[in-house]
């Protein structure tokens, strides 16, 4: 069974137009799955409907076959356990007023996980290859990529089996976004992971499988090999043209 499921999906924020249309797709277990398109194309609003904080104005998804329901308070707490998120700007995302361990403790916390909360605190460092000080320390102590690291390991304390990530690398240097991404490799072994990035080279890396989007609409999806090596839609061929290193990965 899949892990996430859209169907039909369309979403419009207000009264506004239309800012998804008819979006399906499905992620697999075991599968990465990257979302690519240009700025406004609508790839945080997707996220945020299959992290639950907004709901579509038609169409339906659903998590293990099960609706996504974020009335349903059983089904979200299972939910919000299985099913994390790690977004764009580092600097923002951590609240600065919070020790690192008590960050990274949260999704313990709030999601009320009976385990020995040091203990995952510290096993979440090792994972992102953070010293076991850092528990002690603050955000501000800690660089853009350290800081990426902290949200991430936040995002894979509760041990999800889906993590979503959005732009995730955008914010860093090249040097620093190589690491992230190798960590990332590593992290995907235990769990699925989604990333959203206009960047096509970057989520080639790690995706099995891409979905592109282009102003609220799929106009290309299936295995990244065969999107890469031969991408049939105008729009897909102009984001790979707009990525010059995709020479070197692919
Ligand atoms: N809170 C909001 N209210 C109204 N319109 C919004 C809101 N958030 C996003 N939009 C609009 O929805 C569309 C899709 O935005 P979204 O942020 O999902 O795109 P994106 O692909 O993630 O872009 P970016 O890479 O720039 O973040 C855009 O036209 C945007 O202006």
């Amino acid at each position: 069974m899949s892990l996430v499921d859209l169907a039909a999906v369309s979403f419009a924020y207000g009264r506004g137009r239309s800012v998804l249309d008819g979006v399906d797709l499905r992620i697999e277990a075991g599968r990465n799955l990257g979302i690519v398109g240009e700025s406004g194309s609508g790839k945080t609003t997707i996220l945020r409907l299959m992290l639950g904080l907004a709901r579509p104005t038609a169409g339906r998804i659903a998590f293990r076959g099960e609706p996504l329901d974020p009335g349903n308070r059983p089904f979200m707490r299972g939910f919000r356990r299985a099913v994390q998120a790690v977004f764009q700007d580092p600097y923002s995302s951590l609240d600065p007023r919070q020790k690192v361990a008590d960050i990274i403790a949260e999704p313990l916390r709030s999601l009320k996980v009976e385990t020995d909360v040091d203990a995952a605190v510290a096993g979440a460092l090792a994972s992102v290859d953070l010293p076991p000080d850092t528990a002690g320390r603050y955000p501000h102590e800690f660089s853009g990529g350290q800081r990426q690291r902290i949200a991430i390991a936040r995002a894979i304390v509760s041990r999800p089996d889906l993590v979503l990530a959005d732009e995730v690398v955008s914010a860093l240097d090249l040097t620093t976004r190589i690491r992230i991404v190798d960590l990332l490799k590593t992290l995907s072994e235990k769990t699925t992971l989604v990333l959203v990035s206009h960047d096509i080279g970057f989520v080639a890396l790690l995706c099995h499988d891409l979905v592109i989007l282009e102003k609220g609409r799929i106009v290309e999806q299936g295995p990244a090999r065969d999107i890469l090596s031969a991408p049939r839609h105008p729009y897909t061929r102009r984001l790979l043209a707009s990525t010059p290193r995709l020479a070197d990965f692919a």
